[in-house]
């Protein structure tokens, strides 16, 4: 007997998407379906590339193919993904999600997060920019090869001036760092410094991105006024060290995002730092800073806890001489960020799923 799209289409109303509670084709997430024979071959479209449950999701349709239309079926399903955006975007029209990554203190690690984070989100196969908004230390230069690189520009037919963000590992970047001399402080003055971030936003070639997220200056200032008041945001994410010290400003830095004037949407907290394991004791780890603060935090604040950066030689290493340790696909670091990753995307998916999916 002849398999039928319908049948097959049946099948696939049994599985559900746990993020949406509801079916794949419901969600419209079903595309290309061929049959020849017993050979079924369709596209199952994901929301992000990043998708944490991207194989669960695959081997659920394979097993409700089998289960209900054909055991003896040849199944190809290609993955693939359309990453959504928040439905109320009017400004920067071809970039879907903003991700701002933020920490009430200095130093916690927050530049080799956003860092890592695009790292991770151009290897899966998304479109990514990053802006290095910090105006005391534009990091980005540094971790990624960069310092005393100069953005070229262009001109529009309407004669507008572009800047081109600089692309490296697949990612198109702007710092701050990019227009200044990197051996002389920049005096910004609080409006100086919110048009320059803004011309970061407006006036770049920025082109399609599913993702642009933003290394923010440590603390609550000008900046990250400028910022949530300017642009749509799609959600925060907060870095933080497990000693007190960190978790008191972190905490503020948290309560900022949830003030009803700004209100944006906390997509988690790292904790990074947050043990210390030697080469020659691998099983061993030493909790330098305290344990579990960033976990805690989360909690006390109901936002979710999105994992663990231990202190590590090689993440310092890929800081200081441009290669993210994210780069390096066999370490486990990589496998650390992929993870976070796959959080922080499955979570802006959610928010934007009135109606999407992951
Ligand atoms: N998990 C880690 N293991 C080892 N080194 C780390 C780790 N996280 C960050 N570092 C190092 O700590 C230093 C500070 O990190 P980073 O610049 O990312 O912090 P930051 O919060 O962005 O700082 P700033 O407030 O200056 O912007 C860098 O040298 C970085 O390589």
């Amino acid at each position: 007997m002849e398999i039928s799209s319908e049948q097959v289409l049946a099948a696939l109303r049994n599985v559900e998407d746990p993020d949406f509670k509801k079916d794949l084709v419901t969600l419209n997430m079903i595309k290309e379906l061929t049959i020849v024979d017993k050979k079924i071959s369709f596209t199952l479209e994901l929301t992000t590339p990043a998708c944490p449950m991207k194989d669960m999701l695959k081997n659920a349709c394979l097993n409700a193919i089998k289960y209900f239309v054909a055991q003896d079926a040849e199944i190809h399903i290609n993955i693939t993904s359309r990453v959504t955006k928040p439905t109320d975007t009017t400004q920067l029209a071809a970039i879907k999600n903003i991700i701002l990554v933020s920490s009430g203190k200095g130093g916690v690690g927050k530049s080799t997060v956003a860092s890592n984070l695009a790292v991770t989100l151009a290897a899966d196969g998304a479109k990514v920019g990053l802006i290095d908004a910090d105006i005391y230390g534009p990091s980005v230069p540094t971790m990624f090869g960069l310092v005393g690189a100069k953005p070229s520009a262009r001109e529009t037919s309407e004669g507008k001036t572009l800047i081109l963000p600089i692309e490296k590992y697949g990612i198109k970047l702007l710092s701050l760092g990019f227009f200044a001399d990197p051996d002389q402080p920049v005096p910004w003055r609080g409006p100086m410094a919110s048009n320059a971030i803004k011309q970061l936003f407006n006036d770049a070639d920025w082109g399609e991105l599913d993702y642009l997220i933003v290394d923010l200056p440590p603390g609550t200032g000008d900046i990250h006024i400028t910022i949530t008041q300017s642009f749509p945001i799609a959600g925060a994410v907060i870095v933080t060290t497990p000693q007190q010290v960190a978790l008191a400003d972190t905490r503020k830095g948290l309560a900022m995002f949830k003030m009803p004037s700004i209100n944006i949407p906390v997509l988690g907290v790292i904790e990074n730092m947050a043990y210390f394991t030697p080469e020659e004791l691998p099983d061993n780890r030493y909790y330098i800073f305290g344990r579990d603060g960033g976990k805690a935090l989360a909690t006390a604040f109901g936002v979710p806890f999105l994992g663990e950066i231990p202190i590590v030689q090689g993440i310092t290493e890929g800081g200081d001489n441009g290669t993210p340790i994210a780069l390096d696909k066999e370490s486990k670091m990589a496998a650390a960020f992929a993870e976070i990753a796959g959080k922080i995307a499955q979570q802006v998916s959610i928010n934007n799923a009135q109606p999407a999916n992951c």
